[in-house]
């Protein structure tokens, strides 16, 4: 709205449609906001979409298909005259199908607008709400297979405090914004339980190393994790007091069950979820994720986090091992091994 485009803010309650339009903010959410004037509330879905150019999913990932399919079967949605870009800011992956936002969204939308290719655009990167609310610099990256469309976003995002890059591989933007969360989850654990830098340091280089790792095995390319959606997102999530997977991390290394901690957070913890999906990822595709296996021993077996820790660090002796793809295409190390 600030770069002079028009904007629908949807939500899918009417009381806090109602609530937002009389007062202009969002209390329980972004206190210090006040929405410029032009901005539209609405809680008709129909209304909100009726001449969108984008579509901006912004919702928990339990959400997405959902409101997918009410969006799919809006009266007139499929006969409109252009089609919108659907673009998402969502970091997740579906329980059940394990299936990426835009996969998710492809499923549920792809067939709907016959003879035409749906350009699916991901927002994503390191980006607190609440510093950007407060104009605070920030740089992210709009990933898409269809150029063209990750630049529209671009130009519509883009102003003197939000700088936004494109990138073409949305697997392994996707697949980055989903797995930094288990990630910071664990840092959480760790200052919880008053660990210190080092630790912290040693949590974020060996979970990029194994969030790279799955990452290339599902196609994404790996240089895609020195990024935005990558070092970037993984460091602003796992070192700041914003990010609420870091603060339920916090509260279960300070002894509090995991149920209990989700169950008292009022906005969404992606990272307990997509641990789940992650960790049956990895089993299947025999990929090896071991910070991952022991936050999901931790949130899942009620395993006791000081066990844990001192399994992980017990294991085998291992080489460290980085940009796999050329140490592979050398003869360094084989396939496997990373
Ligand atoms: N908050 C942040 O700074 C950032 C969040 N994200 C991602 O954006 C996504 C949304 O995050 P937040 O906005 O922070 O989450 P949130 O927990 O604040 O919820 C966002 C909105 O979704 C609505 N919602 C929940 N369930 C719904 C349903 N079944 N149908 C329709 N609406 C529903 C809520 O009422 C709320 O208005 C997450 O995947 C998150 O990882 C990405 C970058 C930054
Ligand atoms: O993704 C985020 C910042 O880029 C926000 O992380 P949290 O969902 O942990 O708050």
């Amino acid at each position: 709205a600030e770069n002079e485009h028009n904007v629908t803010l949807w939500t899918h309650k009417t009381s806090h449609a109602q609530n937002m339009q009389t007062s202009r903010q969002n209390p329980d959410y972004l206190k210090q906001l006040v929405f410029p004037d032009s901005i539209k509330i609405t809680s008709d879905l129909g209304e909100a979409v009726r001449d969108a150019d984008v579509i901006a999913f912004v919702l928990p990932t339990r959400a997405i298909r959902q409101v997918a399919t009410e969006l799919a079967g809006l009266n007139g949605f499929t006969s409109r005259n252009h089609l919108p870009i659907i673009m998402h800011a969502s970091k997740g992956l579906e329980q059940g199908s394990h299936y990426r936002i835009s996969e998710v969204l492809l499923d549920v939308l792809g067939d709907i607008f016959p003879d035409k290719e749906l350009p699916i655009v991901a927002l994503s990167g390191p980006s607190h709400a609440e510093e950007v609310v407060n104009h605070d610099i920030t740089a992210i990256t709009a990933a898409s297979s269809n150029l063209q469309a990750a630049q529209t976003i671009q130009d519509i995002f883009t102003n003197h405090y939000f700088r936004v890059y494109t990138n073409k591989d949305i697997v392994g933007v996707e697949l980055g914004g989903a797995l930094k969360n288990i990630i910071a989850l664990g840092a959480g654990i760790l200052a919880g339980l008053s660990y210190g830098d080092n630790a912290k340091a040693a949590l974020i280089t060996r979970g990029l190393a194994e969030i790279t790792r799955l990452g290339r095995r599902m196609g994404a390319d790996p240089m895609t994790y020195l990024g935005l959606s990558g070092v970037g997102d993984l460091v602003v999530t796992a070192t700041s007091p914003h990010s609420r997977n870091w603060q339920a991390g916090y509260q279960i290394g300070q002894g509090k069950s995991p149920q209990a901690v989700e169950a008292d957070m009022n906005m969404v913890v992606e990272g307990m979820a997509t641990t789940l999906a992650c960790y049956e990822i990895a089993q299947e595709l025999e990929v090896d994720m071991p910070i991952t296996r022991a936050i999901y021993q931790v949130i899942a077996q009620g395993q006791a986090v000081d066990q844990v820790i001192n399994d992980l660090m017990q294991r085998d002796k291992k080489g460290e091992i980085y940009f796999a793809q050329s140490q592979i295409d050398q003869g360094f190390i084989h396939d496997k091994e990373y």
